[in-house]
């Protein structure tokens, strides 16, 4: 990989840095972080034990695309603090300032902060997570106590005022969830596929990058006949279901049951299939995946641990893994590597601007005719 990047301290632009849990990088350029991720990401390929790696795809947001923020809220003397979570202790107000979220959701930062001031159910702490779908902002709050029906008439009359399509309200994450405002129907498309998400739902963290990580799965697809099927595991709410339906048969597995439901309800009239299952309590097994034309996995941060084994004893020639997390895919993609797995392409996506996460999409293969004709195409141009 070349790098060529300045890597040179620079001012950071948000004057809450340091402070602020939300970015820890900001004293570099941004296509230092880029440059930076790329490296990491190649380091947990070559880990993996691949070599002769061709040169990656790269994709970086623009600031204000963020269209997921969790917020951390906490009640102070005289009012609330709503804000990125800071490196220890309260939030940081950074309501003005925050380089990160679309202007959408900037702009409900401090009406947020004087309603949740005036809730009786925010006794010390509490957080705000809010995606902006299609159908306008989804805000789901984590409230140690239940609303009150004062409180709930205060959240009734702010989603009129400021438009929200949603709001409900949990003890914690992971906990079960009430909606407490419904406006209008809530929806989201990913290509031909509307889907009404859960609250707090699972969605790529900016639109932008949303298209860059779907548009690389499917340019890494095999060539596929339009009844070959694809086995697309974790799907969530069917951000890749969507736009891999338009090109083959959908078998998506995920195991969180709301956002199963949500996609079920949304396949009537498109080639998809969906099915509720805990992929690392029972993973697909090899007879389950020999009938995979292509397999497409997009595990969380942990990785797709027990799932591997199975895919690499299978017969699927094409895999195409998205990872949150490269040190989990070095492990992941080290059992393809032993099961004859070379990386076609790879591309990175920096979606978490000024932070360490980054995104990638690596395409594989171990059909001898991919890989003849990748061989063949990196081969230098010989001289005339
Ligand atoms: C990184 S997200 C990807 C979701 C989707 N592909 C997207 O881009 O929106 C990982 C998904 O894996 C699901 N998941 C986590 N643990 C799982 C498990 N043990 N079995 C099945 N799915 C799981 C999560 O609910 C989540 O939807």
């Amino acid at each position: 990989m070349t790098t060529a990047t300045t890597t040179h301290a620079i001012a950071a632009p948000c004057p809450h840095f340091g402070r602020c849990g939300g970015c820890a990088l900001q004293d570099r350029p941004l296509a230092a972080n880029l440059e930076q991720k790329c490296g990491r990401v190649e380091g947990a390929l070559r880990q993996a034990g691949f070599e002769n790696l061709p040169q990656p795809g790269t994709f970086q947001v623009q600031p204000h695309s963020r269209r997921r923020m969790d917020l951390a809220v906490e009640r102070v003397q005289g009012g609330v603090l709503l804000g990125l979570h800071a490196r220890r202790g309260n939030p940081i107000d950074v309501a003005d300032d925050c380089l990160l979220p679309r202007p959408e959701i900037a702009a409900l930062f401090n009406p947020l902060e004087e309603v949740l001031a005036t809730l009786g159910a925010l006794t010390k702490q509490g957080g705000v997570a809010i995606n902006l779908l299609d159908s306008g902002p989804d805000i789901t709050l984590e409230l140690a106590t239940e609303p009150s029906a004062p409180d709930r008439a205060k959240l009734a009359d702010f989603a009129v005022q400021h438009d929200i399509a949603r709001i409900s309200w949990r003890p914690a994450p992971h906990k079960a969830v009430e909606t407490l405002v419904l406006r209008r129907p809530v929806f989201h498309s990913f290509g031909p596929l509307k889907v009404s998400p859960p609250a707090a739902a699972f969605m790529q963290a900016t639109v932008e990058a949303e298209k860059a990580l779907a548009d690389a799965v499917l340019v890494g697809l095999p060539k596929l006949n339009r009844k070959d099927r694809i086995f697309e595991l974790y799907a969530g709410c069917g951000t890749l279901t969507g736009p891999l339906s338009e090109v083959g048969q959908v078998v998506a597995m995920e195991g969180h049951g709301p956002a199963e439901a949500a996609l079920r309800s949304a396949t009537k009239g498109l080639r998809i299939t969906t099915q509720q299952r805990d992929l690392v309590r029972q993973p697909l097994q090899k007879n389950d995946l020999d009938k995979a034309r292509v397999v497409v996995l997009d595990p969380p941060r942990a990785g797709a641990g027990p799932q591997m084994q199975p895919l690499a004893a299978s017969s699927v020639q094409d895999v195409v893994y998205v990872s949150c997390s490269p040190e989990s895919m070095a492990k992941d993609l080290a059992v393809l590597r032993r099961a004859g797995f070379a990386v076609l392409q790879w591309t990175v996506v920096d979606q978490f601007l000024w932070s360490p996460e980054v995104e990638t999409v690596v395409v594989l293969t171990r059909d001898p005719k991919r890989l003849k004709k990748a061989a063949k195409q990196s081969e230098p141009i010989a001289p005339t």
